[in-house]
């Protein structure tokens, strides 16, 4: 299990290069994390949710995903409140407070507990993943997802602490202490991430490391800027361009409060012809060549602050310059005439009007919408692919289909807008050149094949972790 001494550490690229590592050297890896908290998530084969960082670990395994790979998914859905996702169907939503001091842990403890068991039949070995910090002293009696699941599975346990933050002696050292003496029993060996510099430079502080805890240094991974892999939530989003640029098409994503699956927009923001940020300016909205919507958690709340930012005012403006409008889930939603939430399955407000750009109406139902689907893109014979993750109906006044999906109409088209449920759209090749064949920039004609991307990213970081990493010592240590 590789755990951390805080989020954002690096655990999930790292399972992610494990797995790719273990599988090129024969075995059967799976990845497993108990419980993730994110609104990037994925729909697997059989039409069920989990976090989109077990889906990319599992693509790194050569495997399909499923549940049992992330049984229990919090996606945060308004002020201290999530929507909980068990084996991959919401069970309702939960403040904070509720979830992490009620007393439904110890169900949830024991369904993670059949979801690895589970896994751990089929695959081996399980590469498992922890979450935040390990030394979270007030909520460690209801931990589900680090030690003591790494007790219930009996995994040997790495820790892994980020560099670049500063502090890392005082933050490997504390995590270590403040655990009893099993749980320090099972830590095996820590990991020194994104280290920027010449690494011979650290030696000493490795020694030292090992001599506070008595635990052995397996590596010093070096940051590494220039390989891609997916981010695993929105602390992604932080490190993503903000500003309008020149020279290339400029695609602006609307930064919404509750953005949702903003990994729609990776293979995009590769294009070398194209510029994309993320963001709030009404200036740079202005400026933008194309405007996205994206997903959203939280429809109504999101479509309220268009509103009130006066972004609303700015999208329709360019959509009445004939500017490219473009709208995915939620964002499809906020495109046209109403969205209402009778059951308030995501917000108390009854209803409230859309953008009306496009003529249709959006109920949120109760039971949601999770597949994966193959479609036909605006009469195009080429099939692409893609998946649905909303609680939304939607119903046209007038449908005047952008998709195809088993013949059946979906979303909508009209002149320079659009908006559809699918997600991934996008990592299609077919839409990336029809949205922006009509702007005048010089490209190479090959193909890019974001597939190929990604498998070439997942060598270079086996690669990576492989000269950096005792790999040795942790196969010698799998406990399977
Ligand atoms: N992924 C999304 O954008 C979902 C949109 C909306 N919140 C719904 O559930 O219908």
């Amino acid at each position: 299990m590789f755990v951390g001494t805080g989020s954002d550490v690096g655990k999930s690229i790292i399972v992610t290069g494990i797995c790719r590592i273990l599988k090129q050297k024969g075995f059967a890896p799976a990845p497993f994390k108990a419980q993730n908290m994110s609104l990037n998530s994925y729909v697997t084969k059989d039409g069920l949710e989990i976090g989109r960082a077990q889906a990319v670990q599992a693509e790194a395994a050569e495997i399909d995903c499923t549940t049992d790979m992330n049984p229990v998914l919090l996606k945060p859905s308004g002020k201290n409140k999530s929507q909980v996702i068990l084996h991959g169907k919401p069970i309702g939503d939960q403040t904070a407070r509720s979830y992490f001091l009620g007393n439904n842990k110890q169900h949830l403890f024991s369904e993670v507990k059949k979801a690895f068991d589970h896994l751990n039949t089929q695959y081996s070995p399980v590469v498992l993943e922890g979450a935040g910090s390990i030394s979270e002293l007030n909520l460690k009696h209801r931990d589900i997802v680090n030690l003591r699941m790494a007790q219930y599975a009996n995994a040997s346990v790495y820790l892994i602490a980020d560099i670049d933050r500063g502090g890392v002696f005082a933050s490997v050292y504390g995590s270590i202490a403040l655990l009893d003496e099993n749980e320090k029993k099972l830590i095996k060996g820590i990991i020194i991430n994104k280290f920027r510099g010449d690494i011979s430079l650290f030696e000493e502080g490795k020694k030292l490391i090992e001599e506070l805890t008595k635990v052995p240094v397996l590596g010093v991974i070096p940051y590494a800027k220039d390989i891609y892999i997916e981010e695993e939530d929105s602390l992604g989003l932080e490190e993503k361009n903000k500003k309008i640029s020149q020279g290339k098409i400029n695609i602006a994503v609307v930064l919404l409060p509750f953005i949702s699956n903003f990994t729609d927009f990776n293979r995009l923001e590769k294009d070398k012809r194209v510029h994309l940020f993320y963001t709030r300016s009404k200036e740079d909205l202005k400026k933008a060549d194309i405007i996205i919507i994206p997903g959203s958690k939280n429809t109504i709340a999101d479509m309220q602050f268009l509103r009130s930012s006066a972004l609303a005012q700015e999208i329709l403006l360019a959509h009445e310059q004939n500017k490219k409008v473009v709208g995915i889930c939620g964002g499809f939603q906020m495109l046209g005439h109403s969205i209402s939430d009778p059951h308030n399955v995501e917000n108390d407000i009854q209803t409230i009007p859309g953008l009306g750009i496009i003529p249709a109406n959006t109920v949120l139902a109760s039971e949601k919408t999770t597949k994966q689907c193959q479609f036909t893109f605006k009469g195009n014979d080429k099939l692409c692919s893609g998946y649905e993750i909303h609680m939304g109906v939607t119903d046209f006044e007038e449908q005047l289909p952008l998709n195809f999906i088993d013949n059946k109409p979906e979303g909508y088209i009209n002149n320079n807008c659009w908006g559809t449920y699918i997600h991934g759209i996008f990592d299609n090749s077919t839409i990336v050149d029809d949205l922006l064949n009509e702007f005048n920039i010089d490209y190479p004609s090959e193909e890019f094949d974001y597939q190929a991307y990604k498998e070439e990213n997942y060598n270079k970081l086996a690669h990576h972790l492989e000269e950096n990493l005792n790999m040795q010592y942790i196969i010698e240590n799998l406990t399977y």
